[in-house]
């Protein structure tokens, strides 16, 4: 029923790697309008494939579709995530932001420049360049709005409040929250995740200069797991403290699994969010040094699963099922009742798309410790059914919480996909 991140499947379209510098160079040739608009991009990367076969490998995201990107999609190697606040008054400027990020979101994740090069040296370039020369390394760019954008102080300021879905509501307060206004809330989002992190930050960069004159950025979090190169067999990522992290996941391979635990669904709300998600970002502090000083049985009590394989305590491998009933001789349960596995499990019923990264942000200067944790994104198709009630059991009594302390919030719906000629968000503004 379950599988690791290593099982997550690609976005289903064949793809092939690209180089930026490929496109600049096959541009040269005819153009790069010409040359889509005679044969597709299918055409091209055909073209290019036949002339340079080492580059050719597949590390190209489509961007087009029913669903965005960046959900289901086998969970790259680092994100950027960004938060904004829109600083635009009229919706007709909303509507021009989002068709303009679709455009420019389209070619950065096939590792094209946001736009054409210009020569003339008296203007900046519109492409801030760092990412020239770099492989589009399965590039991600998935959008979601906040419930602010719907009322802010009680202003409907778009016209949009009747649009707003019951589900798209700041979260609850849920106990020991020690969240801080600068990693909380915003009006936008914007989820980049690539192999590259360079690549995912000039995303966000650029989609924010984009923005310049209709919003600006709120907070941001990097993020990171092991990359490809560290762990060629694709096994799961081990979270900062040193566990397995993503094991349990819906399967991505079924369709119907994620119709039911993550896609929202004609009649669940407003028809512009079907097919769209709700994403709920928590930024979480790990207190790493706090938990390098807790014996090794603590720290799998803690979870409910042994550290090197991954098991739930009680069994052998890693994606074997978790035994709950099972007791030991003196009477307690083999995984505790405190476990972060046995409260985020509940009886099983609510499932979440898990699609975490680390973070490290340097040192927290008040405590001299490291300032490091989980940047906690999730996906699923009703929050008020899935986060919040496993987020309510862990916040009363996950043993956890001793190591942790939840830092940042945010709850974004994501729109759904759009296809070429169309634009993300365009199911919300029309
Ligand atoms: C409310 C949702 C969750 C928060 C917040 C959360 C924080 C958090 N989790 C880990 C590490 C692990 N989590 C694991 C499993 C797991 N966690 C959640 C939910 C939240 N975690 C769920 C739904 C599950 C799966 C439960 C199940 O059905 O078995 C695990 C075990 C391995 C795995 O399945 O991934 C680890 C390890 C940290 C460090 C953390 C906050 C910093
Ligand atoms: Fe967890």
């Amino acid at each position: 029923m379950t599988t690791g991140n290593n099982n997550l499947e690609k976005s289903s379209t064949e793809t092939k790697k690209i180089s930026r510098r490929d496109v600049l160079k096959t541009a040269g040739i005819g153009g790069i309008g010409v040359l889509i608009g005679a044969s597709g991009f299918g055409g091209l990367l055909s073209i290019t494939e036949s002339k340079a076969t080492d580059t050719v490998q597949n590390d190209i995201i489509p961007f087009y579709g029913k669903h965005q990107s960046g959900i289901t999609t086998k969970t790259q190697d680092h994100v950027y995530f960004a938060a904004l606040d829109v600083t635009a008054y009229e919706k007709p400027a909303l509507v021009k932001l989002f068709k303009d990020w679709t455009e420019a979101a389209a070619l950065m994740t096939e590792g094209k420049p946001v736009g054409e090069l210009s020569s003339n040296e008296f203007l900046p370039p519109k492409d801030t360049g760092e990412a020239a020369g770099l492989s589009p390394s399965n590039l991600t760019i998935t959008f979601g709005v906040g419930p602010s954008l719907f009322v802010k102080d009680g202003k409907d300021r778009f016209g949009l409040k009747h649009r707003r879905p019951k589900e798209l509501v700041d979260l609850p307060k849920f106990p020991l929250d020690a969240l801080e206004e600068e990693w909380t809330g915003g009006d936008l989002c914007i989820q980049a995740c690539a192999d590259d992190p360079q690549v995912a930050f000039h995303a966000v960069r650029n989609l924010i200069r984009i923005a310049r004159g209709k919003a600006i950025l709120r907070w941001a979090q990097p993020g990171f797991q092991r990359t490809k190169q560290a762990d060629p067999k694709g096994e799961t990522p081990r979270n900062l403290f040193g566990f397995k992290d993503g094991t349990v996941n819906p399967n991505f391979k079924n369709e119907q699994q994620l119709n039911k635990q993550v896609w929202v669904q004609p009649g669940d709300g407003p028809n512009w969010l079907v097919d769209g998600s709700y994403l709920v970002v928590r930024r979480i502090q790990m207190f790493i040094e706090v938990w390098d000083r807790t014996n090794l049985r603590e720290q799998e009590n803690t979870f409910g699963r042994y550290r090197d394989s991954g098991a739930p305590l009680g069994q052998s491998n890693e994606f074997d099922k978790l035994d709950l009933k099972s007791k030991k001789e003196n009477g307690e349960y083999v995984i505790p009742v405190d476990s972060h596995v046995r409260l985020s499990h509940g009886d099983g019923s609510q499932q979440i798309l898990r699609r975490a990264y680390s973070y490290s942000n340097g040192m927290d200067v008040k405590t001299g410790s490291f300032d490091a944790g989980l940047l906690f994104l999730c996906f699923q198709r009703t929050p008020s059914k899935q986060f919040i009630p496993i987020q309510k059991r862990l916040a009363q009594m996950d043993k956890l919480n001793e190591y942790t302390s939840h830092r940042g919030s945010a709850i974004f719906a994501c729109l759904p996909g759009t296809i070429k000629g169309g634009y993300i968000g365009e199911t919300l503004f029309n």
